[in-house]
């Protein structure tokens, strides 16, 4: 098993707000990791550094051994690092299909955007524009466009807003199949722990811009610390 990322005391100060607070932790390649934890504990700015959008305070990040910590947001798509937002971030009167081919430009890569597409469950939605979609659809193109950049590493920031069971069902397949059959790396954000544990090979749980725990769903479910700031709210 090879370590893909490796994040070393990474802080983010916000004036006098310390929201992320010298996390460490190293992810394997091809797992998919939970990133859990109570509102503000500093799940999306931690995830913000990874993917480049907010740039750390202090410490680093390492992609495959190479240190991105200082690259911008698109250098990192390039390197191998793709993400979603809490909310969609669609060009609206874009068609799912250029939208996926703008994607897919960013980072060739074996898949055509109608692969991805049809890996998705979206290739029904191709020639439609995405703002008439409904929102659990965007969604899925929000996932499928960031797949179309051929990423190592996936960051989900809560993928599965406002999705019924049903649509929540097809993205935690979708994950899986990117991470099992694609390779992919994939960190998600999530609240919803019925979509989140079982897709989860790992947890790691924040609270107050610090690692609360870190084990496998099993491990923090039953930590009492966590118990206490979190799940037992
Ligand atoms: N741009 C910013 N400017 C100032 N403070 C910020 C900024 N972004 C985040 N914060 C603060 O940093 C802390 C962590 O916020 P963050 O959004 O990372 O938490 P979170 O765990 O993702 O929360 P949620 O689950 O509600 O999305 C919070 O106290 C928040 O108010």
């Amino acid at each position: 098993m090879t370590v893909l990322l490796e994040v070393k005391a990474l802080s983010k100060v916000f004036g006098g707000v310390h929201a992320v607070d010298g996390v460490d932790f190293s992810l394997d390649r091809g797992k998919v990791l939970g990133l859990i934890g109570p509102n503000g504990s500093g799940k999306t700015t931690l995830l913000n550094m990874i993917a480049g959008t907010s740039r750390p305070s202090s410490g680093h990040v390492s992609l495959d051994g190479t240190d991105v910590t200082a690259f911008t947001a698109h250098r990192k798509v390039r390197r191998g690092i793709a993400r979603t937002f809490q909310s969609t971030r669609l060009m609206r009167d874009w068609t799912v299909r250029s939208t996926l081919e703008l994607a897919s430009g960013a980072r060739r890569g074996p898949r055509t955007p109608a692969e991805i597409a049809e890996l998705v469950g979206i290739t029904d939605t191709l020639d439609r524009l995405t703002g008439s979609l409904p929102s659990a659809i965007q969604r899925m193109v929000m996932v499928a466009s960031a797949l179309a950049t051929h990423p190592e590493l996936l960051l989900l920031d809560e993928p599965a807003v406002g999705m019924d069971i049903e649509e929540a069902d097809r993205l935690q397949s979708v994950i899986r199949v990117a991470s099992s059959e694609l390779g992919t790396t994939v960190i998600v954000v999530e609240h919803n722990m019925r979509f989140l544990m079982p897709l989860a090979d790992s947890v790691l749980v924040m609270a107050s811009g610090k690692v609360l725990s870190e084990g496998t769903p099993q491990y923090v479910r039953n930590d009492p610390a966590v118990v206490a700031a979190y799940l037992g709210d």
